[in-house]
Parts: structure tokens; C-alpha cells; sequence
């Protein structure tokens, strides 16, 4: 299959969101609600959900989405005043929408997984949003396990990583078997990307979270350091890490079990869209003792632990110093 249509309205669905999220920013309206789980949840993330849902229903209304988010909290009546945001910049990028569509909009990303599935967060890196720093709008199309295809948007990605002020926003896009590639988001040519060959010292850089209690950084650290990369760390919210491996700006991304949380799960939604973004570039992802990741179980990836994203030439090394450094 070539996913030609899926692509398309991939695509199309997630700049959309992308818009309207920036415009939430822009208007410096990105105070954040508390989702039950403490974890943040904006106007925009809601508001990119919808979007990204209503496309998706209108091109494959038989689909099954497994979203991030869900609009039980915005459903409350004391929530009408956020819920009246959110509809008037989902109606400001799609055209008219009801409050109750977006609600049922929204709503629509709650299906368990099947067979095939979407996997949306629409808003990877809340944190990193709030903070007016980097995230992404993360897409991603799942079949018997299988990730077929990955949109990624990161809206504050600098284009060129050799002008970091220059012009921002970049789109990677991966179907399997067809490679990755890269284009900005105002527009042009996309661009098929690899990641770096090289493991010489100088070309090798690693990308971890900038949230301490989403790592374990001084262990991130160490494994670096034993697989010889001696630059410190690029610290970067959500899968724009994966668009940074993917585009050789970096050769390593690890993410390992944050000794607050040993127990967390990832979510698919947090990796499936940068899974293939990544493998389509040339790379590889496991979790960190070398499994691949196991997008069949669940909302969560329960069988795995970690995860490590690298250019392939040095996976077997890290996951070798991993190894060592648990010893330790
Ligand atoms: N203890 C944890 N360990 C690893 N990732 C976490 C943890 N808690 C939350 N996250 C996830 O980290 C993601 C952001 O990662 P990053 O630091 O790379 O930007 C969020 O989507 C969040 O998932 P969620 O909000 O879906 O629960
Ligand atoms: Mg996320």
C-alpha cells in the first residue's frame, strides 16, 4: 500500500493544528487546566485534537484514533468559558464549528486500539509549549502492530540547525518502506533526510529531555559518555528529539526510566509518530535492553522500558554500555 490518502490527510490535519496551536501561543492565552493526573493540558492541545479528529473522520470515518487527550473536564458546566476558547480557535482554522462538535470531535480520540489505528498527541511537550520552547503535533498510522506512517510538526524546530534564530517550524514525514523526509512549514520541496553515519566524536551528539523527571539524566549521562560522546547534552522537549536524530542533528536520543517514576509506561502517542520518522531515515529504536517497541498492547508500551534512538551504528554500544552502567 502506499498510503498515498492517509498521507495527504495527515498532513493537511496536523499543520492545521499546528496553526492553531501557534495562534494560542501568540495571543499568550496558554495558561495551562490540570489534568487528573497533574500533567498539564492547554486550550490548544484540546483545540489540536479536535482539528486533527474531525479530518480524520471525514476522510476515514471507520478509523480508530487513540488520542491523548479527551474532553470529559471540558464537558463539565463549569468549563464553558474554556470550552467557548477552544471552539473559537478550532472555528478560526477549520471554519464553523459548534461547541458540541468539538466536544464530540475531541471525544473521538478515545478508542482503544485495533487492528488499524491512529495515535495522535496533539500536543507533544506541553510542557516545552508553555514554556514557549520546543513540541510537537505528532500523527502517526498503526496497522497489527505496525507503524506505517508518522507526521511529525514541530512548530519552534529552527529549519537550519546552524541558524537557531532563524526561520522556525519544520514537518518530517516517514512511510514505511518510502523513507523520511524533511520540509519547513511555510513551504517547498520536502527533502528525503538521513541520519549521521559518522560515529566520530565530533559528529556525535545526544538529545534528552529537558524535564528532569522524564530521565534519568545523570545515567543518560554516563551512557554517553561510554559510548565516547563528550558534548553536553541537547536538551529538547517532545519528538522533536526523533526529528533531531532523524536529520542528523544529533546520533543519539535516550530516555531512560526516571528513578522518581522506575515504573512508568511510555505512551504510543509519545513515540510512534518518531519511531518511523526515525527508522525511515536510516536509524534504529528499541527500548533499553533492545527490544523493539510494541505498539499492539495498548495505550501504553507495557512491554517495554526506556527507550534509545540512534543512528544504528552505535545502538549495539550504547545498549552494550547500558548494560554496564546498570551493573554499576
Ligand atoms: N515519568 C515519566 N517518564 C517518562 N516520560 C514521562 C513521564 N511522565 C510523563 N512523561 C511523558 O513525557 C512526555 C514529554 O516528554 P519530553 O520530556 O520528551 O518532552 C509527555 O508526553 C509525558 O507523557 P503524557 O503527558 O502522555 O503522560
Ligand atoms: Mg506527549
Amino acid at each position: 500500500m502506499s498510503y498515498e490518502q492517509e498521507k495527504q490527510v495527515a498532513i493537511e490535519a496536523a499543520l492545521t493544528a499546528a496553526k492553531l496551536c501557534e495562534q494560542v501561543r501568540q495571543e499568550q492565552v496558554t495558561e495551562a487546566m490540570e489534568k487528573s493526573d497533574k500533567s498539564p493540558v492547554t486550550v490548544a492541545d484540546l483545540g489540536s485534537q479536535a482539528v486533527i479528529c474531525r479530518a480524520l473522520a471525514m476522510a476515514f470515518p471507520d478509523d480508530l484514533v487513540v488520542g491523548e487527550e479527551d474532553a470529559s473536564q471540558l464537558r463539565q458546566p463549569e468549563m464553558a468559558d474554556q470550552l467557548n476558547r477552544v471552539s473559537h480557535y478550532v472555528k478560526s482554522v477549520v471554519g464553523d464549528a459548534t461547541p458540541d462538535q468539538v466536544l464530540d470531535w475531541i471525544d473521538r480520540g478515545n478508542s482503544q486500539i485495533g487492528g488499524r489505528y491512529w495515535t495522535l498527541d496533539p500536543i507533544d511537550g506541553t510542557k516545552g509549549f508553555l514554556r514557549q520552547d520546543q513540541y510537537a503535533v505528532a500523527l502517526a498510522l498503526v496497522e497489527l502492530g505496525e507503524v506505517k506512517l508518522g507526521v511529525l510538526v514541530c512548530p519552534a524546530l529552527p529549519v537550519s540547525p546552524d541558524q537557531p534564530d532563524g526561520e522556525k517550524g519544520v514537518l518530517f514525514v516517514a512511510v514505511r518502506g518510502q523513507g523520511a523526509t524533511m520540509v519547513p512549514i511555510s513551504g517547498g520541496e520536502p527533502q528525503p533526510i538521513q541520519v549521521t553515519k559518522a560515529d566520530s566524536q565530533e559528529a556525535m551528539r545526544f538529545v534528552e529531555s529537558v524535564e528532569s523527571g522524564h530521565g534519568d539524566h545523570s545515567r543518560q549521562d554516563a551512557v554517553a559518555k561510554a559510548v565516547g560522546i563528550t558534548t553536553p547534552s541537547l536538551r529538547m522537549d517532545s519528538q522533536a528529539k526523533y526529528g533531531a536524530v532523524a536529520s542528523g542533528r544529533a546520533s543519539l536520543y535516550l530516555r531512560l526510566p526516571s528513578p522518581k517514576s522506575p515504573d512508568y509506561r511510555e505512551k504510543i502517542w509519545d513515540h510512534a509518530a518518531g519511531t518511523i520518522v526515525v527508522e525511515e531515515a536510516g536509524g534504529r529504536v528499541t527500548d533499553m535492553y533492545g527490544k523493539a517497541l510494541n505498539f499492539s498492547l495498548g495505550a501504553k508500551l507495557s512491554d517495554n522500558q526506556g527507550v534509545i534512538v540512534s543512528n544504528g551504528v552505535i545502538h549495539d554500544t550504547v545498549l552494550d554500555a547500558l548494560r554496564e552502567t546498570a551493573s554499576v
